[in-house]
């Protein structure tokens, strides 16, 4: 357990300057208003103690002195000094919270860029896949979306209000006894210190400890609640069984917060002893000072309330509890960003869309070259490499099909260049530049892959938007879509290139797996048209029939003609006529290599494992016979040619 010492200070005393230079970058006008505002209303309250007290005293003259016209007029000016204290304060008040429902907002918003660029600025996503990472951003994510986070904000500008009337009481106290004061003051001082961080590590438990449980309980109560898996948790039975992992998750993921809730309870009630001894102390004081008639009975009446108000100090219970919430959740936030070498905050939002990769209108960019050098890369989920010191060069304009047995390495391979993962060891080059370090350099590539993203968005936007280029417009969309095979498709849309392709959307509709895949296809053509210099494609076509993946591969290759190309698919009679082949498989402690490479040509003649694998498909399709004809056919001849030499 850590003993709540200086560290303890320090570290609520750092996250407390982090929470208010978030707060002022959110929000610099309005916090600088809100908190004049408060000082105005910490200034009226503590003029409202001293009126009160004077105005006791004047009472107790005015009644001495048998109500002297001069006694009265005092007793008035202190009561309507008074009185003026007791109406500006919810004045002030209720302006300051209206200016703190607008700097919460501003502040959200700025948390939440702060989180969306801890996810998105690296260049790679292998922190994503980090459970540690992901689990902690996740959670914190969801403490801001929590209402007390936004409460926590709001409520800043009463406790700095109640604070600076601490601050008031204060000065008004030195005036009788200087250290007095400063002892209560520093014992609730640190009894509020001593509570924020009793608060700040059950918060912390919950961010540190139990991320990963709860990101996996939260994604079971979606497979309860959502409606892609619907589908299979209803004809699998499987509500009842998911129900009971997700409670247990759960449990468990809290049990830890639950058990660790007392810890440090003994810390807070030694400092709640400290505090009521200084009171004690300072209180007999004027007690003593009273009797001994050494203070005035208006001076009494203004130092007791003095000393009851230095509680501004100490703990403010809920208000405290939930801002200090907001400064773990911000705290947390800003050492996930530290963690990845982000500066605290992220820079301003350019809001003009990058067109890095886009070349004048009307003009194709030209192909770009590939490199991979000695590349070593291992998962950071894996102790194994996937790929040691892997040597690769694709010049510009070839189309080269990768293929392979599944898991060999293909799709990391792809990842790699497109810069997703930094490798271990060795270099990864596009057109000379490291698509893992530069923005500019990735962009250079269009890529679709297997599990490509299908966005309940429009169908101009699926199939648009990897390319922001001026020229890629309607007609260029249509083109792409035309070449993906999809124009029967849009004839189909009700409205056309704005109809949604979700039907969670009113007016919106799904679309089956096979035309997803050529929405897909479109998008990597509709890369080429935007200036992408490499166009790769993952497998995206698995869902259409062997005849129609072939055919739209062999169109695409005639599109992308003079591009550097990229294919991976298992079906070779759909990259056979790729200007190159190379095969990856694996060594026998199963890292990937590239074991053949060559023409379709070389490698059916080499006879190795190209061959044995194109044979094999051959003989499958042939027997299917009446459902690939044409495929199985060919195959089975240029197999054939095989076995004859
Ligand atoms: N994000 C990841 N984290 C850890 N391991 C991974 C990750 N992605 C893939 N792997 C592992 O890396 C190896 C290569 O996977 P990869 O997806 O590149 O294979 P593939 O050749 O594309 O397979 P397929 O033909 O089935 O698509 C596999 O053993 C896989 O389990």
């Amino acid at each position: 357990m850590d003993v709540p010492g200086s560290s303890l200070l320090v570290t609520s005393f750092r996250r407390t300057a982090l929470y208010g230079r978030v707060l002022w970058a959110s929000a610099p006008a309005h916090s600088s208003t809100a908190l004049a505002l408060a000082a105005g209303s910490a200034a009226v309250a503590t003029g409202g103690v001293l009126a009160t007290g004077q105005l006791v005293g004047a009472l107790h003259q005015a009644i001495a002195k048998e109500a002297s016209p001069a006694a009265t007029e005092t007793v008035w000016f202190w009561l309507l000094l008074t009185a003026a204290a007791l109406v500006a304060s919810p004045i002030l008040t209720s302006a300051t919270a209206a200016l703190a429902q607008a700097i919460s907002a501003r502040y959200l918003r700025t948390v939440h860029d702060m989180a969306m660029d801890a996810g998105t600025a690296p260049h790679g996503v292998a922190h994503l896949e980090d459970p540690d990472f992901a689990g902690r951003l996740d959670a914190v994510i969801s403490a801001t979306r929590e209402w007390d986070f936004t409460a926590g904000i709001e409520l800043t500008w009463s406790i700095v209000r109640t604070r600076l009337t601490g601050l008031g009481s204060l000065l008004v106290l030195m005036t009788w006894r200087w250290w007095a004061p400063l002892v209560v003051a520093s014992s609730y001082v640190l009894l509020s210190r001593v509570f924020s961080w009793w608060v700040s590590r059950q918060h912390d438990d919950i961010l540190d400890v139990s991320g990963d449980e709860r990101r996996r309980a939260a994604y079971l109560r979606g497979l309860l609640t959502g409606a892609g898996p619907a589908k299979e948790v209803r004809l699998f039975g499987l509500a009842g069984w998911l129900l009971e992992r997700y409670s247990t998750t759960w449990r468990h993921a809290m049990s830890l917060v639950w058990r660790n809730r007392h810890r440090g309870l003994g810390m807070v009630m030694m400092a709640e002893a400290g505090m009521l001894a200084a009171n004690g102390l300072v209180l007999a004081l004027l007690a003593l000072d009273a009797s001994a008639g050494v203070v005035s009975l208006a001076a009494i009446v203004t130092l007791v309330q003095a000393i009851l108000a230095l509680e501004a100090f100490g703990p403010l219970g809920d208000e405290q509890m939930a801002l200090g919430r907001s400064t773990a959740a911000t705290w947390e936030l800003v050492r996930l960003r530290t963690q990845l070498g982000l500066r605290e905050l992220p820079d301003p939002f350019d809001e003009t869309p990058t067109q890095a990769s886009s070349p004048e209108p009307g003009i194709r960019s030209t192909a770009a070259d590939i490199e991979l050098r000695d590349v070593t890369f291992t998962y950071p989920a894996q102790e194994k490499p996937t790929f040691t010191r892997l040597s690769l060069t694709v010049p510009a304009g070839q189309a080269l099909a990768v293929v392979g047995e599944n898991g060999v390495g293909k799709s990391t391979l792809i990842k790699l260049l497109c810069g997703l993962y930094a490798p271990d060891s060795g270099t990864v080059r596009i057109d000379g530049g490291d698509p893992a370090a530069d923005d500019s350099v990735r962009r250079r590539i269009g890529v679709i892959f297997q599990d490509f993203v299908r966005y309940k968005s429009s169908l101009r936007w699926n199939v648009g938007l990897i390319s922001s280029a001026p020229q890629v417009d309607d007609s260029a969309l249509a083109k792409a879509l035309e070449d993906a095979g999809g124009s029967e498709l849009l004839e189909r849309l009700e409205n056309g290139w704005d109809t949604i392709l979700s039907p969670e959307f009113t007016g919106g509709t799904d679309l089956s797996g096979g035309q997803w895949q050529r929405v897909a296809l479109a998008r990597a053509l509709a890369a080429v048209a935007g200036g992408a210099g490499i166009i790769v494609l993952d497998e995206p076509t698995a869902a259409l029939d062997v005849r129609a993946e072939a055919a739209l591969f062999d169109r695409f290759l005639e599109v992308t003609a003079g591009m550097t190309t990229l294919l991976v698919s298992h079906r070779l009679s759909s990259v056979r006529h790729a200007d190159r082949i190379i095969v990856i498989g694996q060594d026998t402690i199963g890292r990937g290599r590239i074991v053949e490479d060559g023409t379709h040509g070389q490698l059916m003649a080499a006879n190795g494992a190209y061959a044995r694998m194109f044979s094999l498909q051959a003989r499958r399709f042939a027997a299917a016979g009446a459902g690939w004809p044409e495929q199985g056919e060919q195959m089975a001849a240029d197999a054939g040619q095989v076995s004859r030499q």
